[in-house]
């Protein structure tokens, strides 16, 4: 009796919380960093990106808070990592409305797809949309410019009768080139590749882009005129640019010869651009294009999933994981070493014992334009992050996106992200961190961190000491770009991100996670 009588008897409550605390609370902090992560990809799938922003009513669909009606009229191209998804489903949702549609997307990711059990993205067996893969390396070859030829002959054939989607997504640009005659391929190819090679961003790149195609710059949306254009963009460029996004094939933008030779002249590539370049600049004068046509009306452009989408449901995760979501910002970019420094920084307003002196926040706030950060936003962040700290609260989750850069000066495998994570591990070794936390996640949505079978990696305060104890050198690793090396080698591999192929792409998203502010002000 006195047994049975000692099962009801109260138990102490620190007892019983330990005994139901939620899952979340029992996952490690490098688990929930990984959690959070995969929720930031699942955001972006390219079918789930279609069904939230494409609604069928009948025989109408609404998008973007536009009504179009479908008649059996509907066609379809589309050229990037994520549109063999964005496709699939919207044969599904439109059914017999689809009349025909091409698509470019990367060589070889049917069979991966397979491979991956993720039938669900390929379009039905007698589908109405004919794939067509090439880019190898994500470079614009033969078989990518077929599939352009292919898509140009869909559009120029559609009357005022017909609705063309575009299904648009990051790689766009070189699954879809047309270079003007008398450009070559392979001479628009080397200025791209030269250019690439020389440090130019993405925003000079695809400016050059436009100026040397037929399709990309609102190409492809003259040529489907006076069919009615609805593009559907799965956003890879910070700031969702709609001219910049595989170059704009829908947008109409102008051509200024005088800033095309401005870019190549930065990077010393003047001298050696081919006559043909040379002839097309020379011919394109900004006011005939100006004149050329008005898309106004004809044109619809839709962003329906960008990093913002993906950090959003990163930020509802972290919360049911149990932490208090901080998002920095969707546009992070500049050297890894100034964004490892930026987050070695707030590190210090999340954990240190004590408030960190003025010259900490000077600091974060001369970084700001470097890493593409608003001071508004570091300020509001180092406000949120110190508050919680003097404030003894629990756990807090930082999250940023963007797509920062890596000054390639070795010959090592490896990729933006693992690198940043290398260089956060570096920044937090100096400092007097707790033993529970904080960990740092970077990864590339795409599941890809440059040319290595990982999305990124997972470091935290120990791993200067991991390192040392198992006889890798870091510095040695940084010099030479080897941080897919580094991260294979340390215990293992366990640190790495290897969530395979992602089938979308919204830049890279990083994962902050703080241990709770009374560890830190007992440590
Ligand atoms: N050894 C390396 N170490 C660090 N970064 C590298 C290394 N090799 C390549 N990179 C970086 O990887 C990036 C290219 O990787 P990736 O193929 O993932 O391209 P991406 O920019 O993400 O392209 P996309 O937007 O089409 O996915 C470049 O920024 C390059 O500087
Ligand atoms: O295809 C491209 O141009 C890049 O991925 C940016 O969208």
């Amino acid at each position: 009796m006195a047994r049975v009588l000692s099962l009801f008897r109260p138990q102490p409550v620190l007892a019983l919380v330990s005994r139901y605390k939620p899952a979340s609370c029992q996952m490690s902090m490098d688990s929930r960093a990984r959690d959070v992560f995969t929720a930031a990809v699942e955001a972006v799938q390219p079918d789930a990106v279609v069904r939230q922003s494409v609604e069928r009513k009948d025989d109408s669909v609404l998008i973007s808070g536009r009504k179009f009606t479908l008649k059996h009229n509907l066609h379809l191209v589309g050229f990037g990592k994520a549109v063999l998804g964005m496709a699939a489903e919207v044969e599904r949702m439109m059914g017999d409305h689809l009349v025909d549609g091409v698509i470019s997307v990367p060589h070889g990711i049917q069979q991966t797809l397979r491979q991956h059990g993720k039938s669900h993205l390929l379009p039905k067996e007698n589908s109405k949309i004919q794939v067509m893969e090439g880019a190898k390396h994500n470079l614009p070859d033969e078989d990518a410019l077929r599939a352009a030829e292919q898509i140009k002959q869909l559009a120029k054939g559609l009357t005022e009768k017909d609705l063309l989607l575009v299904l648009i997504s990051g790689g766009g640009s070189a699954l879809l080139p047309a270079p003007l005659p008398p450009i070559l391929l392979q001479e628009k190819l080397d200025v791209t590749r030269r250019l690439a090679a020389a440090g130019a961003t993405i925003q000079e790149l695809n400016t050059v882009r436009r100026a040397l195609s037929v399709l990309k710059g609102g190409g492809l949306a003259k040529y489907a005129h006076p069919a009615q254009v609805v593009a559907l963009i799965l956003s890879d460029v910070i700031g969702d640019p709609l001219d910049l996004i595989a170059s704009g094939p829908t947008v109409t933008s102008e051509v200024w010869p005088e800033e095309i030779l401005s870019i190549l002249e930065r990077y010393k590539l003047l001298s050696c651009i081919p006559a043909s370049v040379k002839d097309v600049l020379q011919k394109q004068s900004r006011k005939e294009k100006a004149e050329e046509w008005d898309a106004s009306g004809h044109v619809l452009n839709v962003v329906i999933g960008s990093n913002s989408t993906a950090l959003e449901r990163a930020r509802l995760r972290a919360r049911d994981l149990g932490f208090h979501p901080v998002v920095l910002s969707p546009g992070v970019c500049g050297d890894v070493r100034a964004v490892s420094r930026l987050y070695g920084l707030l590190t210090r307003f999340a954990c240190s014992p004590e408030e960190p002196p003025a010259e900490v926040a000077a600091e974060v706030l001369r970084l700001g334009p470097d890493v593409g950060v608003q001071s508004w936003d570091l300020c509001r962040t180092m406000q949120e992050l110190g508050e919680r700290r003097a404030g003894g609260s629990g756990t807090t989750c930082l999250l940023a996106g963007g797509e920062p850069t890596v000054e390639l000066t070795g010959k090592g495998r490896g990729g933006r992200n693992q690198e940043l994570a290398l260089r956060l591990g570096l920044e937090w070794r100096g400092l007097a961190l707790p033993p529970n936390g904080p960990v740092f996640l970077s990864g590339g949505t795409d599941g890809q961190d440059g040319p290595t079978e990982a999305a990124g990696a997972i470091t935290d305060a120990g791993l200067c000491a991991e390192a040392q104890a198992q006889g890798l050198d870091i510095h040695q690793f940084l010099t030479n770009n080897d941080s897919y090396t580094f991260f294979s080698r340390l215990s293992s591999g366990k640190r790495l991100l290897v969530p395979g192929l992602t089938c979308t792409n919204v830049m890279d998203v990083h994962v902050l996670l703080f241990p709770s502010a009374s560890n830190i002000n007992k440590g």
